[in-house]
């Protein structure tokens, strides 16, 4: 059967045999494969991580870009960069001239302002913003009056006593009295307004708070200008 096979099979190929064709010739390997000491690994055994060569050893690109001439000489080429100054020579908020380093900008170098002289003071216990909160929604009196007053500036210079102490604000006079010991100014500094018109005062400390809301159940009257 094997004889048989044999013959048939190379009787037909003589019969159609086709005509020579050239076949091309692989001329180098890129990367050259380096002998193994076992001798028989093959490429796809190989544990090296090499990247292949780039451009290819035998490639256009490698042989045209070593022929190139050299355009530049070495004293022509642009210097290396100026080395950074340390970190150490730096003064925080001098400005640095030696003007190779990543200081902040000069516009950025002004120390901060200090912080206003007035200051919070401790309030004592169950004098808290919240306390205060409290006591203003508690329905207690801290009017001192009966009825709303027009009140002109000689009236409000009589209340100028700790026990007894009004304020105008835009306007509207306060009843301060209840609320000094919640101030978190502290009740000198509010006294410093008693019995006279603190809206300058008040705006150039502390204009974002919002005293209507939080004297509302302060409030005696409106200043009203000296009758004539
Ligand atoms: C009766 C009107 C006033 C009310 C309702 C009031 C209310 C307040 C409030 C709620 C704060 C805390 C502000 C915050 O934490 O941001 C405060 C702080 C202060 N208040 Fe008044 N204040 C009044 C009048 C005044 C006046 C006339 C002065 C006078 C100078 C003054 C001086 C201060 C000061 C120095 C602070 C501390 C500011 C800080 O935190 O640095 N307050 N006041």
């Amino acid at each position: 059967m094997t004889s048989y096979l044999r013959s048939w099979l190379y009787s037909g190929t003589s019969a159609v045999e086709p005509a020579p064709t050239p076949v091309p010739t692989i001329q180098e390997i890129s990367p050259p494969v380096s002998d193994s000491e076992d001798g028989d690994a093959t490429e796809t055994e190989q544990d090296d991580d090499l990247p292949p060569a780039f451009p290819s050893l035998n490639s256009a690109q490698r042989v045209q870009s070593s022929r190139l001439p050299r355009i530049l000489t070495d004293s022509q080429l642009m210097p290396p960069p100026p080395i950074p100054s340390l970190s150490s020579l730096r003064q925080p908020g001098v400005p640095n001239t030696r003007g190779n380093s990543l200081v902040v900008p000069p516009s950025t170098t002004k120390p901060p302002p200090k912080p206003k002289k007035g200051k919070k003071v401790a309030l004592a216990p169950g004098h808290s913003p919240l306390d205060w909160a409290a006591l203003k929604s508690s329905g207690a009196d801290l009017r001192g009056v009966d009825t709303l007053l027009r009140i002109p500036p000689s009236v409000l210079k009589q209340h100028n006593k700790r026990d007894d102490a009004w304020s105008a604000f835009n306007g509207k006079v306060y009843n301060m009295t209840a609320y000094l010991p919640f101030h978190p100014g502290g009740e000198k500094e509010l006294m410093r307004v008693a019995g006279r018109d603190g809206t300058q005062l008040f705006a150039s400390t502390h204009g974002w708070v919002n005293v209507d809301f939080m004297l509302d159940s302060c409030l005696v009257g409106f200043l009203v200008p000296e009758p004539s």
